[in-house]
């Protein structure tokens, strides 16, 4: 099956792994001919990396949290995602709308219902054709972390938080089953990646 204006998400709590392999899968998918667009949420447009910064730093609650992604997410969608799809492009998407539904929704306790609203009027249908989520334990993400990096603003919350949105991305793969695959991100990066590649191959991509 042709990759042309396909449009790939990568999920899970931090320092699950999707950057690692969003990585590998760019390399596999340019080797077949793809012609990819990597890109990011929060930000992916000079505007939403802007509301980014403030996001990743800046106090706020969770409405504000939700109503920032969003805003920046509507910049990113009609200036970068859409073109790039009506292009024949791939694109591979470090986070999307599902992220605010297990970060903001599950995480901070924001109303559902309120964020499927949100997401109606930025998305106005607009869905991945493929979301890989990597899920892994909030302790052993934590770990990779340390080992990583110095955390921002979320990084920060406790392992609770981050169960919980673990629990909220489990809660967006049962709803949407025909485009959520769950990839079990426990092992070393050479056994996440034939998962990974398993999904694909499953898709003849
Ligand atoms: N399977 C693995 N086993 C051990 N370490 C790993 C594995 N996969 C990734 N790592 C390491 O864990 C750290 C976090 O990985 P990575 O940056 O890919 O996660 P992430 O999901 O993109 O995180 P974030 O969304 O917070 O940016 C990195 O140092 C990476 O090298
Ligand atoms: C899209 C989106 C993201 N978040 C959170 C998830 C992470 O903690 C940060 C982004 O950092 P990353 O290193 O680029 O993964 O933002 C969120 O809470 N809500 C969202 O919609």
């Amino acid at each position: 099956m042709s990759l042309n204006g396909k449009f790939i998400t990568f999920e899970g709590i931090d320092g699950a792994g999707k950057s690692t392999h969003i990585a590998a899968l760019t390399e596999r998918l340019r080797a077949r001919g793809a012609d990819v667009l990597n890109t990011r949420e929060p930000g992916g447009t000079p505007l939403a990396e802007q509301l980014r910064e403030l996001f990743l730093h800046k106090p706020m609650d969770g409405l504000t949290e939700a109503l920032l992604v969003f805003a920046g997410r509507r910049d990113h969608r009609m200036t970068v995602i859409e073109p790039a799809l009506a292009a024949g492009r791939t694109v591979l998407c470090d986070r999307f709308a599902d992220a605010t539904f297990a970060y903001q929704g599950h995480g901070r306790g924001m109303d559902l219902a309120v964020l499927t609203q949100l997401e109606q009027w930025v998305l106005a249908g607009r869905q991945p054709d493929l979301t890989l989520w990597f899920d892994l334990p909030a302790e052993t993400a934590a770990q990779r972390r340390a080992s990583a990096r110095t955390p921002d603003r979320l990084e920060q919350l406790d392992l609770d938080f981050f169960e919980r949105v673990r629990a909220g991305y489990a809660a967006r793969c049962a709803q949407f089953p025909e485009r959520f695959a769950r990839i079990e991100a426990q092992g070393d990066i050479a056994q996440v990646w034939s998962r990974v590649e398993a999904v694909l191959e499953q898709r003849g991509w």
